[in-house]
């Protein structure tokens, strides 16, 4: 049995899951992988439980060292707060693999975080589409096939906002419906914007292609009154021929798109020779992005990579 210690940032909702399923789960996974996950210690904003102590934060690369953490899971806000990245950025350097749901500094600092991936992995399933494994896929399992144009509905609020408008319902009592199940953000304007299904498609186009997110520019139509009577989706893309630039647009809920319910998601990926590979479901929760992250934790301990790849 391996004993498998790891350092948790962020006690929100995903964090908070991401406990609660350490503790349900360990003995299953414990059977099947032969993986004991140990939650050493949860870090807040300026606070830190160790064991039974709450304290001040202490150094983050010292408590790596001292409690021999071998995974940094990240669930902090996606704010642009620069400290998801220097804590990301320290736990690579210490060789602990990193595992985040974050968003905003995969954007900011992919290429740093690629560079101080050197014996260590970093896995961002859940900051991609909580428990669709869409990165998966762009990551690893299509490599070869040559991907030509990647397609997909990958928030799951504007699916469900959009179809509840198409029912007749005001676009900020739907927004209200997808906050009260925890769909939505508590600042819902990436949801609708597009900068949060632009975010998810920068950052696949980085596993796939190697983009920087950090230069791909964003063209993205929001969701935003007067909008059509009929059932839309707010569809996001990208193509390997026209690199560095992300769409996303609203169009005619047809198709497997059309018949998406928020808050699944959806993938279509264009392989060209191989044919197109959709993936659905996978939906959007605080619940979904910790098992994301779980099953991040699990990949990168049982696969031996390195770096986003
Ligand atoms: N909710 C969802 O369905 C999904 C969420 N995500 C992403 O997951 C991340 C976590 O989301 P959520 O759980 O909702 O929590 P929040 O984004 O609301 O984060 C709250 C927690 O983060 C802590 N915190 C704030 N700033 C920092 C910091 N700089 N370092 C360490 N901890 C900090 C807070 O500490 P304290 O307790 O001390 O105040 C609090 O515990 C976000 O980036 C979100 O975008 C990704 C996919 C899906
Ligand atoms: N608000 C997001 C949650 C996950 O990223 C969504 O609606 O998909």
């Amino acid at each position: 049995m391996r004993t498998v210690p790891i350092v948790l940032a962020g006690r929100g909702p995903v964090g908070r899951s991401y406990l609660e399923l350490v503790a349900e789960r360990g003995p299953r996974w414990r059977a099947e992988y032969g993986l004991d996950l140990r939650v050493v210690a949860v870090r807040g904003r300026d606070r830190q439980r160790t064991g039974e102590v709450e304290e001040p934060l202490t150094d983050l690369a010292a408590l790596v060292e001292r409690t021999g953490a071998e995974v940094f899971a990240q669930a902090v806000p996606s704010d642009g707060d620069p400290r998801a990245a220097e804590e990301a950025l320290t736990a690579l350097r210490c060789g602990a693999h990193l595992v985040t749901a974050t968003k905003s500094h995969l954007l900011t600092h992919w290429e740093d975080l690629a560079a101080a991936a050197t014996r260590s992995a970093v896995r961002i399933s859940g900051a991609t589409g909580a428990a669709m494994p869409a990165g998966d896929l762009a990551r690893s399992v299509l490599r070869g096939f040559d991907v030509e144009e990647v397609t997909g509905c990958v928030n799951g609020t504007s699916t469900f906002v959009l179809d509840r408008v198409a029912e007749g319902v005001a676009v900020a009592e739907a927004i209200d419906e997808a906050q009260r199940r925890g769909i939505a953000e508590a600042d819902p304007s990436a949801d609708l914007s597009g900068a949060d299904a632009a975010t998810k498609f920068r950052l696949l186009a980085a596993l796939l292609w190697g983009w920087d997110p950090a230069s791909t520019r964003v063209v993205a139509e929001p969701i935003a009154e007067p909008l059509s009577a009929d059932r839309q989706r707010h569809v996001a893309h990208a193509r390997r021929d026209e690199p560095g630039v992300v769409r996303v647009r609203l169009q005619p809920a047809t198709g497997p798109l059309g018949e998406l319910r928020g808050p699944d998601k959806a993938v279509r990926y264009d392989c060209g020779e191989a044919g197109e590979i959709t993936l659905s479901g996978g939906r959007s929760s605080p619940r979904g992005a910790a098992l994301s992250m779980l099953k991040d934790t699990i990949g990168a301990l049982l696969e031996s990579t390195t770096g986003f790849r």
